[in-house]
């Protein structure tokens, strides 16, 4: 990656996360919906699987997906899109998911409550001696056990099923390595690769998604202890910055040098496992 130059990291950056200099979202919701079709047909996979929170990006990545399971129907395949609510005992915004599963228009949807699994690794690790240095750290790494389970529950699906785990990140998140390192960032294909938040949700709007969804705060929702924390307060950054950095537009040298730094430090979590 380009030296101390940080409008050539930029640009590196800008490149490596594939986010093109125009955008056209009809033209994005037709190119992606052909992929996830094409990925269908070629693999032999007969269904997509995909947890939907009521966040924007599951959102809108389901409706690619029922897109895609439609064409590949059209063309006399078989396909299904089956979409998992995966709450941690009750989610605090149940009627958004719910929304937003309806309008994605599953074949069937899956609720499994990772409660359970995840308080299991919680206690059992108590029950070995693991101890942690505050309960603010535990309460951190805990949510990344809960986003861990969400996977397990997908591939248990898709292995039962001969699907595709659908995962949802771009570049947006990606810049920041802002998920869980094999947890939402296990997926088998990954349809939003690319495009900043703000593409997202013109694309979300392009598909007709309600709008309050579509404009709705941002959070991974993982810690106990901070319920619904905006992912902007934990990133320091806001995603309109992050999307002008990875749009090319002016931004501040703070945010500049932020985002280069992040990248650098979360390189390994957009990489296959290290190896000698
Ligand atoms: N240099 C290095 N080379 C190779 N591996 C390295 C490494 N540094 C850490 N690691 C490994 O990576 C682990 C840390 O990564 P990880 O476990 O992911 O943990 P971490 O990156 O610390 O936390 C995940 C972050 O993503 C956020 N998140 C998660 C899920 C969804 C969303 C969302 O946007 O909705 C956001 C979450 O709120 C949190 O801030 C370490 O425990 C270590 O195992
Ligand atoms: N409660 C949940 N139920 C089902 N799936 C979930 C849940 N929480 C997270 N996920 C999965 O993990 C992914 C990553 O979460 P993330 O918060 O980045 O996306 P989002 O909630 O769809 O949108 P936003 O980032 O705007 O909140 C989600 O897109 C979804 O596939
Ligand atoms: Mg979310």
């Amino acid at each position: 990656m380009a030296g101390d130059d940080p409008q050539a990291a930029r640009r590196e950056i800008i490149r490596e996360l594939e986010v093109p200099p125009a955008f056209d979202a009809r033209a994005e919701i037709d190119r992606r919906t052909a992929f996830l079709a094409d990925r269908l047909r070629e693999s032999g996979a007969t269904a997509l699987i995909l947890g939907i929170s009521g966040g924007v990006d599951s959102m809108t990545a389901g409706r690619l997906c029922r897109l895609a399971a439609d064409r590949v129907r059209a063309g006399g395949g078989t396909a299904e899109y089956i979409a998992m609510r995966l709450p941690y005992r009750v989610q605090r915004d149940e009627d958004d998911a719910a929304r937003a599963a309806g309008f994605t228009a599953p074949d069937r949807i899956l609720t499994v409550d990772v409660a359970p699994a995840a308080d299991a690794a919680a206690g059992a690790l108590a029950a070995a001696g693991m101890t942690y240095a505050s309960a603010e750290s535990q309460d951190f790494v805990l949510g990344n056990v809960k986003a861990r389970q969400r996977m397990i529950a997908q591939y248990a699906v898709a292995g039962g099923v001969r699907g595709l785990v659908v995962g949802t990140d771009h570049a947006a998140e990606a810049v920041t390595g802002f998920f869980t390192k094999f947890g939402d960032g296990a997926a088998d294909l990954v349809p939003l690769t690319g495009l900043t938040k703000r593409r997202v949700r013109a694309i979300a709007r392009e598909l007709g998604a309600p709008d309050d969804l579509v404009r709705k705060t941002p959070t991974a929702d993982l810690e106990s202890l901070a319920p619904g924390k905006p992912d902007e307060a934990a990133l320091g950054v806001t995603y309109e910055e992050i999307d002008d950095f990875l749009e090319g537009l002016p931004v501040e040298e703070r945010v500049l040098t932020a985002l280069v730094d992040r990248y650098r430090a979360t390189a390994h979590k957009r990489a296959l496992p290290i190896a000698p």
